[in-house]
């Protein structure tokens, strides 16, 4: 293998004669077309050497192997040929022909994790030994595949078809404990004891004192057909609910029926079509992206690239116990963060500490919480009136109402109460971090920490930066996302930031339509079907009608050129509707949080033609459902493409993660920009300039936009690159 090789294996006969083949591919050992040659002629020589009597593969440092190399999917999605185009090279004429069916008896020794190709890998040896807290999965679904090398066949026949299709579906792993009670690994032992055992392990198969067995062949697990039938109807029924914008959950359960109804050769066949056809997928080449995307937001040149450490954060403070407070606290105290909570007296004190107790009883209550882990998590947090105990916290995030002269005054006082070293941050969504630290000397070290709410639950942390903040405070607060289970991207200063400004168009596009005849739950149905979590205006429901004109005010005031000024809210708040929490807002709700459309709002929007004059376009009231999506989320692209022009995002991939995680755009579409790019600059901004001069400057594209259209360029490529396409 040539010096430039991407991992390989390595072979190491014992006296014995057990040969030790170990998987060197940092940092994850996974199965890159060398690795997988590497893995071939190894074995080759093993089955032909007479001193090797049987075979334990096991994977360098501690991890068995993370699964296929996914960078080498773009190879082959751009039409690669070689061994590996050809379907069934590796599922069927390396690991069912040439190590199932071997001679010699071969064993897996797994420790760390044995994803995807790996645990399918593992699965085609005649015994698994692990380590109890190895992970062992098959997550090719969250790539929008499926498992490519006979994972559809043998785990169903090793845990049975219904613990295999939760396995599949959720791509979720099991640890090695839950492996072993179902029957997924043989026998479990401690990381120094590993290799040893299963070296031992498979002299005891060829000596036939432990069961060599083919998982393929295996049927004591499975269900007969008609049962299996049952459950792969309800599956599919399920599936059709949860993901009915995906085609690969289908397949994967098509795949799996074919092998219990045909046999698993069938079923190996089938799976190994189905995987290079869904290879090509735009689900998966999005998916694919996602995943890389979201590795790639921890990379920020000038910020990450100085070989800075991460100082450690033993304690946090956060000022304000509301809705976002106290889901900040929640999310850090479940990650063993002491925190401290104030508020300006004991009634919000309390009612803040209630909501903590509240958020962490929901997952009691749903059995992902014990008992003894609530009272362990609850006495992390401790309230205060003061700022006496804020003298030994090494970060403070400030969460109180949007008002910039209570922010100034908080972050004057932090200055005199916290120790020099203190992180301030702040959770503001909208107001300039600039302003917030106008009346303090510590502007270096002030940050803001975006979280979306619910701030336990929502996966996104925007860092905001100013071009005062050092990088060491934002690779600290880069260090603590991680910590509490975030997707960090640090983002620019900005009003509305990276996310909503991104998505101020969504909302005030959904209200341009509908004054001019679109229907408004046509619109939330479009939406919905094209996989956003929920309409524009169940959103505006949700958020509460204040809260939607306070952001809107910020809007007009910073972007009066495109910002669409509506004054349907404030009509129906006059009214007093207020969204969700008054029970009318665009809809109407009733028990269980269910809304119902309201025949009421069409006297609302004839009520405000009437004041403002705007007439009903006989174009815009009978939208198909392409140009709904197109007109709600080109302004989306156009706004996206400002945010990427001003340096706002790093890069075009940290928006997409932003929409996605941020703002729940489907990640089956890759996110906004790489949605975008998939149909193509030139295109979107026709379409922008031809609704600007029938609607106005909201539509108007940006210079961007303009710029990458006429040059035919995609719009996540780097300026560089995109002149190069000319
Ligand atoms: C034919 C087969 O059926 C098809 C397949 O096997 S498809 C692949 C199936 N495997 C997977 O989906 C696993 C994907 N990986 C993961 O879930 C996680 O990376 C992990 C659980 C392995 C490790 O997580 P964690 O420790 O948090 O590290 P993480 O930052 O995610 O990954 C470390 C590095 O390994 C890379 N990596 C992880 N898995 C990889 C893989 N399968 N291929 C290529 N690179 C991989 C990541 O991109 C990252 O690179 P970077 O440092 O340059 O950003």
């Amino acid at each position: 293998m040539g010096t430039n090789a991407k991992g390989r294996t390595v072979m190491e006969v014992g006296d014995d004669g057990v040969a030790l083949i170990t998987i060197i591919n940092p940092p994850v050992n996974s199965l890159s077309f060398d690795v997988l040659f590497s893995l071939k002629e190894n074995y080759e020589q093993a089955l032909q050497r007479n001193d090797v009597k049987a075979i334990v593969i096991t994977g360098a440092r501690g991890k068995f192997s993370g699964g296929f190399d996914i960078s080498a999917f773009g190879g082959l999605q751009g039409g690669q040929t070689g061994p590996f185009s050809k379907p069934g090279f590796v599922a069927v004429d390396i690991l069912t022909d040439t190590v199932e069916a071997a001679r010699k008896p071969s064993v897996a020794a797994i420790d760390g994790l044995a994803l995807g190709g790996g645990l399918e890998i593992a699965m085609t040896c005649h015994a698994r030994i692990s380590t109890p807290t190895a992970q062992l999965g098959l997550p090719e679904l969250q790539l929008g595949l499926i498992p490519g090398f006979g994972g559809t066949q043998r785990l169903p026949r090793l845990v049975g078809l219904t613990k295999s299709l939760e396995m599949m579906l959720t791509s979720k792993p099991v640890k090695g404990e839950e492996a072993f009670d179902l029957g997924l690994v043989d026998a479990l032992v401690s990381p120094d004891e590993l290799v040893s055992t299963a070296r031992r392990w498979a002299l005891e198969i060829l000596e036939r004192r432990r069961p060599w067995v083919a998982s393929l062949h295996k049927t004591s697990k499975l269900e007969s057909l008609g049962e299996a039938r049952e459950i792969l109807k309800f599956a599919r029924a399920q599936v059709r609910k949860q993901a009915p914008n995906v085609k690969h959950p289908l397949v994967c359960i098509d795949v799996i029926e074919e092998g219990i109804a045909s046999g698993p050769r069938a079923g190996l066949w089938k799976e190994a079509e189905a995987f290079q056809e869904l290879l090509h997928s735009e689900t998966c080449k999005s998916l694919v992206h996602i995943f890389f995307s979201q590795r790639g937001t921890s990379k920020v040149p000038g910020v990450t690239d100085l070989g800075l450490v991460p100082r450690n954060v033993k304690k946090v403070a956060i000022i304000g116990g509301g809705l976002m407070g106290s889901g900040i606290a929640t999310a850090l105290i479940l990650s063993n963060y002491p925190v401290i909570l104030k508020e300006v007296n004991e009634k919000f004190l309390q009612a803040g500490i209630n909501r903590v107790k509240a958020n962490l009883q929901s997952r009691v209550k749903k059995g992902k919480m014990t008992q003894v882990k609530f009272d362990k998590t609850i006495s992390l947090i401790k309230g205060t009136l003061g700022y006496e105990s804020f003298k030994d916290v090494d970060m403070v995030i400030e969460a109180v109402i949007e008002n910039i002269s209570l922010k100034q005054q908080i972050f004057s006082e932090l200055e005199k109460y916290c120790p020099p070293h203190c992180i301030l941050a702040t959770n503001t969504s909208t107001i300039d971090l600039n302003l917030i630290g106008e009346k303090t000397k510590s502007q270096d070290r002030i940050v803001g920490a975006h979280f979306f709410s619910p701030a336990h639950i929502m996966p996104l942390l925007e860092i905001v930066r100013t071009n005062k903040t050092s990088p060491q405070v934002i690779i600290d607060l880069f260090d603590v996302g991680k910590k509490i289970k975030k997707t960090p991207v640090v983002v620019g200063n900005c009003t509305g930031f990276a996310v909503n400004r991104m998505f101020f168009p969504y909302p005030q596009a959904a209200l341009l339509l509908i004054e001019r005849g679109a229907d408004a739950y046509q619109i939330d149905k479009v939406m919905t079907k094209f996989g956003m979590p929920m309409g524009p205006f169940r959103l505006l429901d949700l958020v509460g009608f204040g809260v939607a004109i306070a952001s809107g005010t910020q809007y007009i005031e910073n972007f009066p050129e495109r910002t669409y000024t509506s004054l349907l809210i404030p009509l129906m708040q006059g009214d007093g509707r207020q969204g969700e929490s008054t029970q009318k807002g665009f809809y109407t709700y009733g028990d269980k949080r269910r809304a119902n459309p309201d025949p009421e709002l069409k006297k609302y929007i004839e009520k405000l033609r009437s004041m403002s004059g705007v007439d009903i376009d006989p174009k815009l009231a009978k939208l198909s459902e392409k140009d709904i999506v197109e007109m709600m989320f080109f302004p989306v692209v156009n706004e996206a493409c400002r945010v990427l022009a001003e340096g706002i995002a790093v890069k075009a991939a940290d928006l997409d993660i932003a929409s996605v995680m941020g703002m729940g755009f489907p990640p089956y579409r890759g996110g906004v920009i790489f949605w975008a790019d998939s149909i193509g600059s030139k295109y979107i901004y026709s379409k922008l300039e031809e609704w600007s001069k029938i609607y106005g400057g909201f539509f108007k594209p940006c210079a961007y936009l303009a710029e990458r259209a006429a040059k035919g360029a995609s719009l996540s490529a780097p300026l560089d690159e995109a002149k190069s396409r000319l």
